[in-house]
């Protein structure tokens, strides 16, 4: 088992990585001192996998596990969905003293993370991610919340968990669409953070696909490393964070205006960095060679890179959403080649709108 520790003073915590770390949660809940009961939230895909061995070592270790169970999709990222969490954290009696562990992908770690943040004014939570996107991106860090129709992630808290139990065994089961789309994530770390990890995965793109464990173990800590020193600088995305958000501009706008689930969130974040990487070129940051770069990686992880057509006023009225937009304009994450990144302030949505080819 490998550890990292994100360092945020009296809420720090540890990411343990690795394989056959599931059985070992009850243990570790012990550890940090966790109250009796224990909610597991999960979905009714991930629920019938895996809540039964979470459940057992949380028991063995002395705690009373009750399970809840929301449906599967991003498109149920909503308040309703939040609120039957919510009567199933009052239904299973969860009082301050009681946890909860967020057993699943992405969606039900944001969903989780932001009923633990908000039920009873904060009870304390462990991420359990079990996609590739979850554990090298949505379990670290503490971004929790839910979407509106209007835009993505648009209601949510900083809420850090308590622990990270990441379980490489768990994406066995990961259907293949799914597993891809994490990739999409792991790229973005490597475009504006990390050159050789880009260029490592370039070099591994057989063995990803095949899903081989060591080199899965060993890109998946290096993205958490990644992470957890960005969110350690800089937790509540004051400026630096948003770096994480390279690809996301385009990408949440893609997926709020083809409808939640339509594109996966990785598939979104992979066509949103070819039309970041091609605003980099147009402001002479990044060349053609490092665009041509990136859709060819995106490419061999058969991730899409077109974006897709809709009415250039609908794509303002998203980006205008977005949260960095401020009063001077969008903040957009461009790269600078490979490995490297610059913040930029675009007051024209026209710019961004010529550039992706949006309206013509
Ligand atoms: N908080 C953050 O920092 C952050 C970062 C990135 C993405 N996100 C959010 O994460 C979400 C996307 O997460 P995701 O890609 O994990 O999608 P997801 O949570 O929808 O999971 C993908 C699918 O895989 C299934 N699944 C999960 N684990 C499985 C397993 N081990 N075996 C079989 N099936 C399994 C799920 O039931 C679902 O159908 C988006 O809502 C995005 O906004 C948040
Ligand atoms: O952790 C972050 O910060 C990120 O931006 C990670 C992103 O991959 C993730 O999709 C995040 O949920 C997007 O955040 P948002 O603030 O744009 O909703
Ligand atoms: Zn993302």
């Amino acid at each position: 088992m490998e550890t990292l520790t994100v360092g945020l003073g009296d809420r720090s915590y540890r990411i343990l990585g690795g394989n056959g770390n599931l059985p070992g949660i009850g243990a570790l809940c012990r550890e940090l001192g966790l109250g009796r009961i224990a909610a597991i939230v999960t979905n009714t895909t991930v629920g019938p996998l895996y809540s039964g061995g979470v459940a057992e070592s949380l028991s063995a270790a002395g705690f009373s596990p009750v399970l809840v169970e929301i449906p599967d999709g991003e498109e149920f990222k909503t308040s309703e969905t939040l609120n039957t969490i919510y009567n199933g954290l009052i239904a299973g009696g969860l009082t301050r003293d009681s946890f909860v562990i967020a057993l699943g992908g992405g969606v039900v770690g944001d969903m989780a993370g932001f009923a633990a943040a908000t039920y009873l004014r904060g009870i304390p939570f462990v991420q359990v991610p079990t996609t590739l996107l979850a554990q090298v991106d949505s379990s670290v860090g503490g971004k929790t919340g839910i979407n509106h129709p209007l835009g993505k992630n648009l209601i949510g808290a900083f809420y850090q968990p308590r622990a990270v139990v990441i379980d490489v065994d768990t994406l066995a089961t990961l259907a293949e669409r799914e597993y891809l789309a994490g990739m999409a994530e792991v790229v973005k770390y490597g475009v504006v953070l990390d050159r050789e990890l880009f260029a490592e995965v370039e070099r591994n793109v057989p063995a990803l696909l095949d899903r081989d464990k060591a080199v899965l173990t060993r890109i998946i800590m290096r993205c958490c490393s990644i992470k957890a020193s960005v969110v350690e600088k800089d937790e509540r995305e004051a400026g630096l964070r948003a770096v994480l958000n390279y690809g996301h501009t385009l990408g949440h706008a893609v997926e709020t205006l083809a409808g939640y689930g339509t594109y996966l969130h990785g598939e979104a974040v992979a066509i949103g960095m070819v039309q970041a990487a091609r605003l980099s070129e147009h402001r002479g940051l990044a060349g053609p060679a490092d665009v041509e770069r990136l859709c060819a990686l995106l490419t061999s992880l058969k991730l899409p890179v077109e974006l897709p057509v809709f009415a250039a006023d609908a794509y303002k009225g998203v980006l205008m959403r977005d949260k960095k937009a401020r009063d001077a304009g969008l903040g957009f994450v461009l790269n600078k080649g490979i490995g490297d990144f610059s913040m930029v302030c675009i007051r024209d949505m026209d710019e961004v709108l010529a550039v992706c080819g949006i309206g013509g």
